[in-house]
This record gives C-alpha cells, structure tokens and sequence, in this order.
C-alpha cells in the first residue's frame, strides 16, 4: 500500500502533488471561513445593522469579505481541478509510458512467454483505471481536507456540538472498512474479467476467416458475450453494493443531524445565528460525508489495478537487458556455438548441447519438424535469446550482455508474417535504416527482387495502408526482405519466410536469396519447396539436437 503511494506520488511529480495540495486547503480554509463570518453577519443582520458586532467590523465589511472569500475560493478551485487534471494524465501518461519503455527494454525470453492479450488489458484498460486512482487521489484530498476545514468552523462556533457530530462521522465511516475490502476483491475480479475480454477478442478477430468458413460465427459471439457477461456480473454487484452504503451512510447521516439540531433548538436553547450556520454547514457536510465514503471505496476498487500495473513494470525491469556496447561485434570469419542449451521452462529444452560453427557469407538451411528448436536457434544466432549454458561467439566475441544486444543492429530478419508498417514503401524501407538514400533503397528492392514496387501506383511512395490489403503475400514479403537487406546485415535470417507463399512467390524469393551468395551470411529456415533446395549447407534439428545432412540430390537454385 505504501509503495503505491509512493509510485503514485513520483508518477505525479511532488511539486505538483504539492501545488494541488495547497490549493486544497484554500479551498477548504476559504469554505470554512466563510462559515464563521455568517455567525457575525447573521447577528449584524438580527440586530439590524452595525451595532454589537464582534471584531469591530462593519456589515458592509463583513459582507465585502464574505463575497471575496467566495470570489477567492472559486479561483482556487478553478485551479485546484485544473491541476487535479493535469495529476491524472501525468500518472497515465507517466505509467503507460514507463511499463511501455519497461517491455520494449526486457529480454526477449520474458516477452516471448507474454500473453499478448494480457499485456495489451494492462497497457490500455488498467492504466486508465490507474488514472481514475489518481483523479479519485485529488477527490479524497479535496472531501478531506473540506471536511476537517467544515468541522473546524463547526468547533469555531459550537464546540460542543460539533465534538458530537465529528465523533459520530468517524464511527459510521470505520464501520466500512469492511465494504472497503470488499471493493478490493471487486477490484481485482475486474482485472482478470477485461483480460478475459482481451484475450476473446484477439481470439475472435484473429481467426475471422475460419469463423467465417466454418459457420462459428454464433459461437464467436457466444464465447466474447460470455467475457462482457463476467464484467457485467462484477461491476452489477460493485454499483449494488456502493450504492447500499451510500444510501445506508446518507440515512444515518440525516437521522444524527435531525437529533442534534432538535436537540441544539428545544434543549439547549442555541440562538438562531448560531443555528443556522450550524445547520448549513452540516447540510454541506452529510453528502461530503458520503463521497469520502464512496470514494475511498472506489479507490480501493481501483488499487489493484495501480499493483498490477507495477507488477508488470518490475518484472519487465528485472528482466532489463544491457545497453548496447560499442562498436557492436562484426562477423567476418564465423559465428560459432559451443555446447548450447536452452529450456524455454525448466522441463522443456529446446536446444541440448548444440555445436555448430557457421562461416561468415555462408548459407546454411536450417531444416527440422515442427518444435524440433529452429526457431529458438535462429533466435540464439540472432542475439534475441542468451544460452543457459554454452557460448555463442561472433568471431572471437562472446554474445553476452551489452555486445549481444550490440550484435542485433548488425542482423535481419524477416519472419513468417510479413509485418509491413502503416505508411509508405519508402518508409517502411527507412524504418530500418532511417539515413539510407536513394540509391541504397533501390539496391535492397533490386536485391529482393522487389522491382514490382515501380509499377505501384505513387511507386516508392504508394500508401502501403491502402495498398497493402491489394499487394500478394510474395510482394508483401519481399518489400520485407527489402527492409532487411538496406541494413546490409551480416547476418540475414528468414524463419519460415516462405512457408504461407505459393510456389511461384516462393521461388522468386529463393532466387532473391540465392542471389546473395557470398555477400552476407544466410540463414534460411524452411523445409520445403524452393527455399529448401537454395545452394548452401544443409543442418537439421531434431529433438532440440543437430546434424549435418547431406547434400540434397535436387537442382539448386540459381539466382
Ligand atoms: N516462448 C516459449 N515458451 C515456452 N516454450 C517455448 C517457447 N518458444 C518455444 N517453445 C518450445 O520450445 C520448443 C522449440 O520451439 P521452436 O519454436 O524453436 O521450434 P521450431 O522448430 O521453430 O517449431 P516450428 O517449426 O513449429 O516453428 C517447442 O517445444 C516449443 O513449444
């Protein structure tokens, strides 16, 4: 609890906690103030005019404070909700942009193991219940302190009574900490609902085509409106509960302050000047009461999102890989395993005991069944994953710490899925290598046989948002190997870059890669069709194991 106030503060900035502080309290002082100055006022007012007024004040005076106490305390809460404002975005912007840098600067083998869904429930919906924290922070600042400054002027005119009434708020508000709690749980069932919701959703809009094709559009919809369902279930039972205790709080309230105001009127005789602020001011105080109470509840309710959030950041941050140390190590005579083993979880290896020295501007198939760890040692080569035991070496460079990360601005990759960027051909060729000019972005296109991109319409140019959904799955492709080529990589990996191509972008593809014999190191995983019959050496995995294979008997692929 502590550590969330403590990350909620730092998110905030502590000169601006402290500005809405203050401004708070003015409020809150200028409010109670002006509770005071009706006493005199009111007396002034009974005994009609300037005479036996306290202080020696006049009424004119006394009135001319009362309208710039009131003039005073609009400004300030002007500023005071404006700050209050500011606070919230600072916490999200703040939180959002630190669990973002967090997962981008983790190692790959912990973001590996993500659930996408998850991660996209944390980054978006619990940071925005994070914000209402905050804005629900600045409400219990402002309740609070209005309703110490409210029982202080209370005490100022008729301690008694107010002793009474204080006692009696504080009561009835220790009597809900239990309902307190029970927002928690609440809170915490919330969390894993909109992660149920994410996770159905991404289900859903990631299998269309097959929902589509097997006539499962019914269950699609049953299955995501079972995931709203659970939210709804939780939030029914929040907004029952919340408004029991509001309602329960205003009834005690109101019955107390019914009694004491009898009792102030026909027992104890309190002149009606006395009276009348009294009775103001526990009219303010009753439904103040009442928001303190609600939203200390739905803080409470919004605080596991604020822990789960901060959980996600530190095991990012634990996870926090080395900045990159320069100059990043350069391939030009091998890059070489020695006895590798890696476990994606601890009963599971992918990788045992692995040997395997590749010579720099090589190309090397890689082939294997499914599960079989290419994937996992494209990754090992690339410097994506560090071995549990073994070395990986570039040359004579281990790849550990910041020289592993160093190592990836010198490979490429390009997998599966073409990932093409919203934009233009052009800048997706750039996002790889911001400063290349044009003649290097028209020899990576050439080099991957992309020469197609001239006829688009705008050429380099063209929309690729637009255009994309027109291009074919080989064109999309090979605009990625373009990408991948203009870093002029020293090493090139393509895992399973041609296996959803038919055969004749297939094909174009391996003699795009044939092409680069002898000018980069290649690593081309795929068993099958074209790719796998490209001039190179040939290793397969199996089992997370290696061996050579022999030479295949069909024709090689020229470029
Ligand atoms: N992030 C991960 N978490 C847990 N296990 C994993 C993870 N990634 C891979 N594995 C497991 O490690 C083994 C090797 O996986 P890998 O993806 O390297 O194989 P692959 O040969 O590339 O398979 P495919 O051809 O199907 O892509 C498999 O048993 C796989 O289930």
């Amino acid at each position: 609890m502590a550590a969330s106030w403590r990350t909620l503060l730092a998110l905030a900035g502590p000169r601006r906690a402290l500005a809405l502080a203050a401004l708070t309290l003015l409020v809150a002082a200028t409010e109670g103030a002006g509770f005071v100055l009706l006493v005199p006022l009111l007396e002034g007012l009974q005994a009609g005019g300037d005479t036996a007024l306290p202080l020696r004040f006049s009424l004119g005076q006394l009135l001319a404070g009362f309208v710039l106490l009131v003039g005073l305390r609009a400004g300030a809460e002007m500023y005071r909700a404006l700050i209050a404002q500011d606070l919230t975005v600072a916490v999200v912007d703040g939180l959002r942009r630190r669990a973002f840098a967090a997962l981008v600067g983790a190692e790959w083998k912990l973001l590996a193991r993500m659930r996408h869904s998850d991660t996209r429930a944390m980054l978006i919906t619990t940071i925005d219940r994070v914000g209402h924290i905050a804005a629900w922070f600045a409400d219990l600042l402002r309740i609070g302190l209005s309703l110490i400054a409210l029982l202080l002027a209370a005490l100022a005119i008729a301690p008694l009574v107010s002793v009474i009434g204080g006692l009696a708020a504080l009561v009835t508000l220790a009597l809900y900490a239990g309902l307190r709690r029970h927002a928690r749980r609440l809170g915490e069932a919330t969390t894993r609902s909109y992660e149920a919701i994410y996770r159905s959703l991404e289900q859903v809009l990631g299998s269309l085509r097959i929902i589509k094709s097997f006539g499962r559009e019914r269950a699609a919809l049953a299955d995501a409106d079972e995931a709203f369902r659970a939210l709804r279930i939780t939030e029914r039972r929040y907004i029952l509960v919340s408004g029991l205790a509001r309602a329960a709080l205003q009834i005690v309230a109101a019955g107390g302050l019914a009694a004491a105001l009898w009792l102030a009127a026909s027992r104890w005789e309190v002149p009606l000047a006395i009276l009348l602020p009294l009775a103001a001011l526990a009219v303010r105080a009753v439904p103040l009461l009442g928001s303190l109470q609600a939203t200390a509840q739905e803080w409470h309710h919004a605080l596991p999102a604020l822990e789960e959030a901060r959980a996600l950041i530190d095991r990012a941050e634990a996870a926090a890989e080395p900045p990159p140390t320069l100059p990043a190590p350069q391939l030009t005579s091998a890059i070489a395993l020695h006895g590798v083993s890696l476990a994606h979880a601890p009963d599971r290896p992918a990788l045992r005991a692995i040997n395997l020295t590749i010579a720099a501007r090589s190309t090397v198939v890689l082939e294997g069944p499914s599960g079989a760890g290419k994937s996992t040692l494209a990754d090992l080569l690339g410097g994506l994953l560090s071995p549990d035991s073994g070395t990986v070496t570039v040359d004579d460079t281990p790849l550990i710490g910041g020289a592993r990360s160093a190592w990836r601005s010198r490979v490429a990759y390009v997998q599966q899925e073409p990932v093409l960027l919203a934009g233009s051909v052009r800048g997706n060729l750039l996002w790889a290598m911001p400063d290349a000019d044009e003649p290097a972005l028209q020899r990576a296109l050439e080099q991957a046989h992309a020469g197609f991109v001239h006829d688009l319409p705008g050429g380099l140019d063209c929309d690729l948002g637009e255009a994309a959904r027109a291009l074919s799955g080989g064109e999309k492709q090979r605009i990625a190997l373009a990408r991948a080529l203009l870093r002029q990589p020293d090493l090139l990996i393509l895992d399973e870059a041609t296996s959803a191509l038919d055969p004749a972008a297939e094909a174009e593809i391996a003699r795009a890669i044939a092409g680069l014999a002898g000018q980069c190191t290649v690593l081309v995983i795929g068993h099958r069709g074209a790719v796998a019959q490209i001039d190179g050496r040939r290793i397969m995995l199996e089992g997370g194991r290696l061996r050579e294979q022999e030479i295949a008997a069909a024709p090689q692929i020229q470029p």
